[in-house]
């Protein structure tokens, strides 16, 4: 598979991904400076990845959704190409129109860190086919604006078309509550475009590879991916 890592200045995750991308697809990805105006010939997934783009200045992801190789990566989605966006990659994705919604700051206003517990919603697209239909997985938080919200239309048609990829929950696999740190609503933790092709979630997958450290959870997603492209 063809990945490629879209690199802006500020973002801090992108050799996560590399190396989660290495392990789960067995090809390394090809890294694309924010100022690039093309992606890599033969592209099939775009990843945006975490990070603090251009310091978080305005708001999360809002510099970097017009950064010049945002142009290639809204053609590459429109071409029903696979797009990634991870935490901030998640924020420049909503920034950038190509998802519904906004994150905006955690309810308890501060920077959230830890392991947290997701519900997969559907195991029918090609980023969670890896995954048991209702499996609860474990990956990593770290976000200062995780609190994903938009307006009840919105939500309706989100929940409606099975648009919701992930939701907060705890081990035994309970929605909302105390696992809902960040106060999104409905519990939502990452949502697909309408062709299912663009996925954004706030935790990280890419630092769940390693049964040593912390578990696999995450490379589930990356090897799954592999498989369907
Ligand atoms: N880990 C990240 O990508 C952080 C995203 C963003 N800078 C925030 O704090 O919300």
């Amino acid at each position: 598979m063809n990945a490629a890592v879209i690199v802006f200045p500020g973002s801090n995750r992108e050799r996560d991904v590399a190396a989660a991308l290495r392990a789960g697809t067995g090809s390394a990805p090809a890294m694309v400076w924010h100022a690039d105006t093309d992606l890599p010939a033969g592209t099939d997934l775009v990843v945006l990845p975490g990070g603090f783009s251009y310091g978080d200045y305005l708001r999360c992801g809002a510099i970097a959704a017009r950064a010049p190789i945002m142009d290639a990566v809204r053609a590459h989605a429109a071409r029903g190409g696979l797009v990634l966006g991870i935490c901030n990659g998640f924020q420049i994705l909503v920034e950038s129109g190509l998802l519904p919604g906004i994150l905006t700051r955690n309810k308890n206003l501060r920077f959230i860190c830890k392991t947290q517990h997701l519900k997969v919603e559907r195991v029918d697209t090609r980023f969670t086919s890896g995954y048991q239909p209702g499996q609860v997985i474990e990956v990593a938080c770290a976000h200062g604006e995780g609190n994903y919200f938009a307006d009840p239309e919105t939500i309706e048609r989100l929940e409606g078309d099975g648009r919701v990829a992930f939701r907060y929950c705890d081990a035994a696999g309970n929605v909302g509550g105390l696992a809902n740190a960040n106060g999104s609503i409905n519990d939502i933790a990452g949502v697909y475009s309408e062709k299912l092709n663009v996925l954004g979630m706030m935790p990280h997958p890419e630092n769940l590879i390693d049964g040593a450290v912390g578990g696999t959870d995450g490379l589930v997603l990356f090897a799954g991916l592999a498989k369907a492209a």
